[in-house]
């Protein structure tokens, strides 16, 4: 039987630089993640694709797609509904591939009540003023948004306790070096490795 892959669950406030951090992650030799697309119903950004960056789709669509449960999460997060969806997580896991999900602390929760086994990861800015820095350097939301992000940003700190691991992203490369080991951790953990050794015991 093929063991099922993990998954590991990114989170942290907008602009801490999640998307950054995992795109330099996944550009390391010895990483082989899938990372799992998105469904939002916010609007498309200058550059983005839809199916590379998110799919993008209706209010309707989204809300049929939570009532025929299709979701593994989804939240709604600044005016808009984000989500994840479930059968290319499940599919992906059953083939043994480990799955990378990047998504805010209300999905995360849910992802926690459903998958014990997932690694879950909180990244943090060095404080709230690098944190609007950053919103305000990418360029891709107005003031308002921004500001409410920030906003969220604050009760999104406050629920770090519930997860496994804090990952500071002062620099990128440092923050992906303490994600790597994280991931070489949990790889080692009796509970991962224990069913390899009890195929290698048989019946002993
Ligand atoms: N360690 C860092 N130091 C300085 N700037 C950074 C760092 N990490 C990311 N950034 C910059 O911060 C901005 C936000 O990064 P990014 O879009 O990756 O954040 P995010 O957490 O994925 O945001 P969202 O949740 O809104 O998708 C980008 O302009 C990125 O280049
Ligand atoms: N609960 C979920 N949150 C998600 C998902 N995909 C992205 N996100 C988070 O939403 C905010 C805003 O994203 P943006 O692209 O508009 O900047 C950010 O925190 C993302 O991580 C998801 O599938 N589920």
């Amino acid at each position: 039987m093929t063991k099922r892959g993990m998954l590991i669950v990114l989170s942290g406030p907008s602009g801490v630089g999640k998307g950054t951090v995992r795109k330099a992650l996944f550009d390391e030799p010895d990483i082989d993640f899938e990372y799992s697309t998105s469904m939002t119903t916010r609007k498309p950004r200058d550059g983005e694709k839809d199916g590379v960056d998110y799919f993008f789709v209706s209010k309707e669509q989204f809300e049929d797609n939570i009532q025929n449960g299709e979701m593994l999460e989804y939240a709604k997060y600044v005016d808009n509904y984000y989500g994840t969806p479930l059968k290319y997580v499940n599919e992906t896991l059953e083939s043994g591939k480990d799955v990378f999900l990047e998504i805010e602390v209300n999905g995360a929760m849910q992802v926690r009540a459903n998958c014990p086994d997932a690694v879950f990861v909180f990244l943090t800015p060095p404080d709230l003023m690098e944190l609007k820095h950053r919103l305000i350097g990418r360029g891709t939301d107005d003031m308002d948004v921004i500001n409410k992000r920030i906003e969220t940003a604050v009760s999104e700190i406050r629920m770090m306790r519930n997860y496994d691991y804090a990952v500071l992203n002062d620099e990128v490369a440092k923050a992906v070096e303490r994600i790597k080991l994280i991931i070489r951790s949990e790889r080692l953990k009796v509970t991962r490795v224990m069913p390899d050794y009890e195929s290698m015991l048989g019946d002993n």
